[in-house]
């Protein structure tokens, strides 16, 4: 039998779901959506209630206690999980299931990048770390890339630090600048979507309040969904969050509403501290 260590051993806290779909509150359409998504790792269901809809230029939030579904969520949309678990349901980009099997997987990555939870630069310049993966495409010219290289590196609010010294190893910079190199060497690529998994988990203060002001400006160009077990984080950067619990989204709404008067009663206790 299961035991749930968020509740009060009330049956109907189970049942309790409230999630939203975000194109009907501010009008931006729907870009991401999942759909009877279930995931397996073997035998362990670890999604099994992850229906979410995901509007264009806003950042959503994923949260929940250690073990509640959030990075499987997440690595599902982009397919990092594939040979790891197995994907039932549909993840729809654009409409597109991604999961089909003519999709070419790297060109559904180059739309729906991920940030990982530690950066992990390439061990090679910063200027080669942001056009390594334009040069694979086949994109040479200087001046193209030269104008990647810089656009990429102030959209992650980096350039001005790492400008004079593009030929500098990348390994040589602060963790925090590593990580904002990484926003730009995938933005360098034009994705639509940005899926950043606990991106400031391993940062200080000073590095993971840059790192939230790049994501928010990042908004108007991207729509990003994040992945933090810091929930003043959330709250400071997303516009909708969702609260995850034991493999199923059980509340999805604006991070205001969230935070201040959530509507399951789990959330509540999450967002209160009471576990987690
Ligand atoms: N590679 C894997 N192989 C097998 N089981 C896995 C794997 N990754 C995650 N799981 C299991 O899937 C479930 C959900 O884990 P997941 O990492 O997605 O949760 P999470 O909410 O992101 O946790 P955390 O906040 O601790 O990172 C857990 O039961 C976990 O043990």
């Amino acid at each position: 039998m299961l035991i749930n260590p968020a509740s009060t051993h009330q049956d109907d806290l189970w049942l309790e779901r409230h999630i939203v779909d975000p194109s009907q509150d501010n009008r931006q359409p729907i870009i991401l959506e999942t759909k009877q998504l279930h995931v397996y790792y073997g035998d362990n269901e670890a999604i099994y209630e992850g229906d979410l809809k995901f509007a264009e230029h806003q950042i959503s939030a994923l949260i929940g206690p250690s073990g509640s579904g959030k990075s499987t969520f997440l690595r599902s949309l982009n397919r990092m999980n594939d040979g790891v678990a197995r994907v039932a349901g549909q993840i729809l980009y654009r409409g597109v299931d991604i999961n089909r099997p003519e999709i070419d997987v790297y060109e559904m990555r180059r739309r729906i990048g991920m940030v990982f939870q530690r950066p992990n630069p390439f061990s090679k310049s910063i200027y080669d770390n942001i056009t390594f993966a334009l040069k694979r495409r086949g994109v040479t010219d200087k001046k193209t890339l030269d104008e990647v290289v810089e656009t990429s590196l102030k959209q992650a609010a980096i350039w001005d630090e790492v400008k004079d010294q593009l030929n500098k190893s990348a390994l040589a910079l602060s963790g925090g600048q590593q990580q904002r190199l990484c926003i730009a060497r995938a933005i360098a690529v034009k994705p639509d979507i940005l899926l950043l998994d606990e991106p400031a988990s391993a940062l200080d203060p000073v590095s993971t309040g840059k790192l939230e002001e790049t994501l928010t400006a990042l908004k108007s160009n991207y729509t990003i969904i994040i992945v933090t077990h810091n929930m003043q984080q959330a709250a400071r950067i997303s516009d909708y969050t969702a609260f995850f619990n034991m493999g199923r989204a059980l509340e999805y709404d604006k991070t205001s509403q969230i935070f201040t008067s959530p509507k399951v009663q789990l959330t509540n206790n999450y967002v209160a501290g009471d576990f987690g």
